[in-house]
């Protein structure tokens, strides 16, 4: 399925070949990841703070796509451009699709790995199962060239899905880990 949206991604882009971005999660060497997350139910803390209880802080998927299924229990939140919180709706039939930071780089910005969090249910604990789509760890992430139009140039500097990986372990989780690699706009 991963496959199938990274094509229809591609075609949506009207890009060739149409594997330009599956090949790299269908390559032996492909850096996917399947990962469970469980968040018990926190009834006294979430009562007692009258606040949100974070079940899994801020943060932006690193690799290309992530796809996510979760139980019925709400608690995926996403942010908007004004910072602002709003809920994904629980949906144990439905995939939520999320745009990676590596994805973001190879359709120089126009794709955004949108930042996203996990806040704590007061009654129902919640399961989710991500399938995260990595590329190889020798990969150069770079805008695809197919995608540039003129002169356009990328907005990121060359580095290797490994480079990126490596300098991610030094962040934390909240840390925009793109701005290590982004150009800075000459004045
Ligand atoms: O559990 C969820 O709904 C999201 C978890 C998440 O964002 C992640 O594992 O990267
Ligand atoms: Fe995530």
């Amino acid at each position: 399925m991963a496959c199938e949206i990274l094509e229809m991604v591609a075609d949506g882009l009207k890009i060739q070949p149409r594997n330009v971005l599956s090949k790299l999660m269908t390559d032996e060497r492909s850096d996917s990841v399947f990962r469970l997350n469980h968040y018990p139910p926190c009834p006294d803390v979430v009562q007692s703070l009258k606040a949100n209880v974070i079940g899994f802080g801020e943060h932006t998927d690193p690799q290309i796509i992530s796809v996510l299924r979760s139980n019925n229990t709400s608690g995926l939140q996403i942010s908007l451009r004004d910072g602002s919180w709003i809920s994904v709706p629980p949906d144990h039939h439905s995939f939520f699709i999320n745009v990676g930071d590596s994805l973001q780089v190879m359709t120089n910005g126009r794709f955004k790995s949108v930042k996203h969090r996990v806040v704590a249910n007061s009654v129902k604990s919640r399961l989710s199962m991500i399938y995260f789509c990595g590329p190889p760890l020798s990969e150069k992430i770079a805008p695809l060239p197919s995608l540039m139009r003129g002169d356009q140039q990328s907005l990121y500097k060359e580095f290797t899905w490994f480079e990126y990986k490596t300098s991610a372990y030094t962040s934390r989780l909240a840390d925009n880990r793109l701005m290590h690699f982004e150009k800075i706009a000459a004045s």
